[in-house]
């Protein structure tokens, strides 16, 4: 396949490929397996470089086409999101002269699928519009590879349960992790090779390298089942690079509002964290819902942080209990007790939550410049590993 150093997409080539995604679009999960199936066939050695089950996989490229296509029209976002995923595609060993294969199998793939309304034009678009997406994931990986290994090893230190089905699991890697409080990374467990899962940071840079996640087991989540109740201090575990850009600015003057649903916590207390050690002026409103009560397992030690400092305030919600005289959904919560129309939103949570919260905050008058969030398929995918979501206007890292 034709490789093109554009960086960018050209407008006629975006009609085309929009077109022929929404022609492709209900028969979708047969054109990524008819392009994986193309890829395993003419390089089976490939077949090494990913996980037992495909599934995850499958709905991963799609979600990134989606996402690709999606952002056709806004150079400098397509351009920072295929940066990230090509410099995320090392962990795969993924390298420059798989890319042309990658392409050939997926354009053939459009093709079987988009039945009479496939012709030389629209295949000369999606040829166009690959070289150049693979020209900026291929040097965007190269740029990475001068300064950062394609993967990090890392060695479980403490490993405790929060709750039964909730671990806590520190690790120190190798050599240091960049990243910034509020970030996501994807990890790879030895139980379950090349199989990826993404979880938060837990916990703001510290001078000891150290990485706390939290991880809740949920029913067939390999990784997550692995994390929770196998692990122990002295595994051996490997990260992606840092990815997210749910960072918070800790000299902005404006008050933040944080909205935390069970183990989705961890990036918001990696950003209270931030805050903490920078020694904020910003005003942060903490709500913490979970639906039991094993899942507010953070709870103490931000009531603890609040009791110290006078810029934390954190209210805690149960579905069905009322505490601290607040019941509720913690969307609904979030709506009752309103924010300060001129706060940071930060929501962390299960993307229905997360979700539901942005609308409530759009209600209330916020705009969508000020609610921030994970990719609503992205990092949640980490507990969801077997219900997959619907990809609504998401993207997958991986
Ligand atoms: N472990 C991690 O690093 C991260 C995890 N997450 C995600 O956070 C989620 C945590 O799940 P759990 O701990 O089981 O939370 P949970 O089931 O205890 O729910 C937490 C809160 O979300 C609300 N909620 C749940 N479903 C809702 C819906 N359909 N509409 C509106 N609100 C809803 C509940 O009212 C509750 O207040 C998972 O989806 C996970 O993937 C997100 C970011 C990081």
């Amino acid at each position: 396949m034709e490789s093109n150093d554009a960086d960018h997409i050209r407008h006629n080539d975006a009609d085309f490929i929009r077109h022929n995604l929404a022609v492709v679009a209900p028969r979708a999960a047969d054109v990524t397996s008819h392009f994986y199936a193309l890829l395993f066939l003419r390089r089976p050695e490939l077949r090494d470089l990913f996980p037992p089950a495909m599934d995850v996989q499958r709905d991963r490229l799609l979600h990134a086409l989606i996402r690709i296509v999606g952002d056709l029209d806004d150079a400098p976002a397509l351009h920072g999101y295929l940066g990230q995923l090509g410099r995320d595609h090392r962990k795969f060993d993924v390298i420059a002269e798989h890319y042309d294969l990658v392409g050939e199998c997926l354009v053939a793939a459009l093709a079987r699928y988009s039945g009479e309304t496939w012709n030389d034009a629209v295949q000369a678009a999606w040829t166009r519009a690959y070289g150049a997406a693979a020209g900026i994931m291929i040097g965007a990986a190269d740029e990475d590879a001068r300064t950062n290994p394609p993967h990090w090893a890392a060695e479980i230190v403490s490993h405790h349960k929060a709750a039964d089905d909730i671990a806590v699991v520190t690790v120190r890697p190798d050599v240091p992790f960049p990243y910034r409080a509020g970030q996501y990374t994807f990890l790879e467990t030895p139980w379950w090779p090349r199989v990826w899962r993404a979880y938060s940071i837990a916990n703001a840079p510290n001078p000891q390298g150290l990485l706390t996640f939290h991880v809740r087991s949920v029913p067939a989540g390999w990784v997550s089942n692995a994390l929770v109740h196998k692990a122990k201090p002295g595994d051996r575990i490997k990260l992606g690079a840092a990815m997210g850009e749910m960072v918070v600015d800790h000299l902005a003057p404006n008050p933040v509002l944080c909205v935390a649903g069970g183990t989705g916590l961890a990036p918001l207390k990696a950003m209270v964290e931030e805050l903490a050690y920078y020694g904020t002026d910003r005003f942060v409103d903490l709500f913490y819902g979970a639906s039991a009560h094993s899942g507010l397992y953070g709870l103490e030690d931000l009531l603890r942080l609040s009791q110290k400092v006078s810029w934390l305030r954190v209210r805690p919600a149960l579905d069905d209990l009322t505490l601290a005289g607040i019941s509720g959904g913690i969307s609904e919560v979030v709506g009752e007790y309103g924010p300060r129309f001129d706060c940071d939103a930060y929501l962390s949570g299960p993307p229905a939550m997360v979700l539901d919260s942005a609308r409530v905050l759009r209600r209330l008058g916020l705009n969508r410049s000020q609610i921030h969030h994970d990719p609503v398929v992205g990092a949640y995918a980490a507990e969801a590993e077997v219900e997959t979501p619907t990809p609504v206007a998401a993207e997958a890292p991986g």
